[in-house]
């Protein structure tokens, strides 16, 4: 329907011109059988510029050669191995001793703040085979990942407004600019830094061991190698852009998860009972107390993925995206849009479309995603309707690398405590680029007393 989509104006005499649509044809027009005449834009890498050049900011031929070394990249066993077990090692040897400290102290903590602590660590680590450290006990400053944030909340901004108005606050360094510009030198050193390490572990010193070396187990590591990657810039935005990938993502999405289980012990109960009989097999696990889930062992794991699935489908880390016109085309909603229009999908909205979803759309229930003649299999949605992980040729690469990890951490967490939510907070999304929480997500632990 035409009510899924509407025109609009850029704030007056700025000549902006907007549309909104939330309509799943619209979607499939723009992202797949017309993706060519909707690219992101120059005016979408220009507010990601510290990422210029990264395949995030890319369109069209320039975009071909990136996106198939990314889909090689991560479609080797190895290294899929390789971040699973990263995955494995950072729950048991960081995650979990952490959750157990806190909720023997009974102390409540920003979950959100943890999750992009641990996440910062996993994807760095996962990326070029150097742990930044930031879940270390004595709890580091946060200043890389809040840099990462500003990045997303001034590319929110950059958004809202014509690009010569935050160019020309950015020549004059103020406002909202001259925070992002302290942001990215924080970033170019952080990166800068990693590097290096990454040299001395490749240089042979006394860091690391043999598997550390091995090139094609980190996923940068191939792009160290490679020619077409060789300028320092490009290379910094590429990294950049992987951590935005990879973190920014999952870090954003596990608080929500964790908020909504809180609240509903009944979905809490329904998860443990299917990892029940896999964790009947692990009494002697080898880490005391505590259940390991391997990440081979979520993934067939069916209402688990319904709640992950769910929660995205709600709360999409990334809530939009902004493709720009090429050319005069005519929507399948019939809307006429022009050359140099942005068109904004809210992937927020599609989630919460009665058409879409039916009359409990603003319920949160797995069950949806189950076929009803076999609870055993998830329903298959196509992505023009669930958005979470983008539609068309630029669908997301790392979506079953994502779900791994998402699943083995929930998993994981769910098994050996209870979370609850501590009272008398307010949870708004905040205005971003991504889809966090405001004022945090603050928490407590308790842990929970095993069956055998
Ligand atoms: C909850 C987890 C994740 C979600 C919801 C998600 C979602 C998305 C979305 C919506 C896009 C399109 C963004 C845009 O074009 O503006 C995207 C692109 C991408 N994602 Fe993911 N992602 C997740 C995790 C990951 C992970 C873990 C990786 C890497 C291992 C990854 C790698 C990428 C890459 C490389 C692109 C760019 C693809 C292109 O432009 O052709 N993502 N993702």
């Amino acid at each position: 329907g035409s009510g899924l989509s509407f025109r609009a104006h850029g704030p007056p005499g700025t000549g902006m011109r907007l549309f909104f649509t939330c309509d799943p044809e619209n979607v499939r027009h723009i992202f797949t059988t017309n993706c060519a005449n909707y690219p992101k834009g120059p005016e979408f890498a220009a507010i990601f510029d510290i990422m210029d050049g990264a395949l995030f900011t890319l369109d069209g031929e320039p975009w071909r050669r990136p996106r198939a070394k990314i889909q090689s990249v991560l479609s080797s066993p190895r290294l899929v191995a390789r971040m699973a077990a990263c995955c494995r090692d950072m729950l048991e040897n960081s995650l979990l001793p952490r959750f157990a400290d806190m909720a023997r102290a009974e102390t409540p903590f920003d979950m959100q703040e943890l999750m992009a602590r641990f996440m910062f660590d996993m994807t760095a680590t996962t990326l070029i085979g150097v742990d930044p450290g930031l879940m270390s006990s004595d709890m580091p400053s946060m200043d890389v990942s809040d840099a990462m944030d500003t990045v997303m909340e001034v590319g929110f901004v950059r958004h809202m407004m014509p690009a010569y108005c935050w160019k020309a606050m950015r020549w004059l360094n103020v406002g909202p600019e001259r925070k992002l510009a302290e942001a990215h030198a924080v970033l170019r050193r952080f990166v800068a830094d990693l590097m290096e390490r990454r040299k001395l572990i490749d240089a042979g010193g006394h860091v690391g061991n043999d598997e550390d070396r091995d090139n094609m187990l980190y996923i940068l590591c191939s792009y160290m190698s490679d020619p077409d990657y060789a300028g320092d810039d490009l290379f910094r935005a590429t990294f950049l852009g992987f951590m935005l990938a990879g973190r920014d993502t999952i870090a954003t999405t596990l608080p929500w998860i964790f908020y909504i289980l809180a609240e509903r012990p009944d979905i809490v109960s329904i998860i443990r009972n299917e990892l029940l009989p896999i964790a009947s097999c692990k009494v002697d696990s080898g880490c005391g107390p505590m259940v390991i889930f391997e990440p081979e062992e979520t993934k067939p794991l069916v209402y688990l993925g319904a709640v992950l699935y769910e929660t995205l489908r709600l709360y999409p880390p990334g809530p939009f995206v902004r493709k720009t016109v090429v050319d005069d085309d005519t929507m399948p909603s019939g809307h006429v849009v022009h050359a140099g229009d942005t068109i904004i999908v809210s992937f927020h909205s599609m989630g919460r479309m009665e058409e879409v979803w039916g009359k409990d759309v603003l319920d949160y229930n797995p069950d949806r995603w189950l076929l009803e003649d076999s609870g055993n299999k998830l329903r298959y949605v196509p992505s023009h309707k669930f958005l979470a992980f983008n539609s068309g040729p630029r669908i997301c690469p790392g979506k079953d690398i994502a779900v791994m990890q998402m699943k083995t951490i929930v998993a994981t967490v769910v098994w050996n405590f209870d979370v609850e939510v501590v009272e008398g907070q307010t949870i708004q999304p905040k205005s971003s680029c991504l889809l966090q929480m405001k004022n945090g997500l603050w928490m407590k632990l308790r842990k929970r007393e095993m069956q055998h």
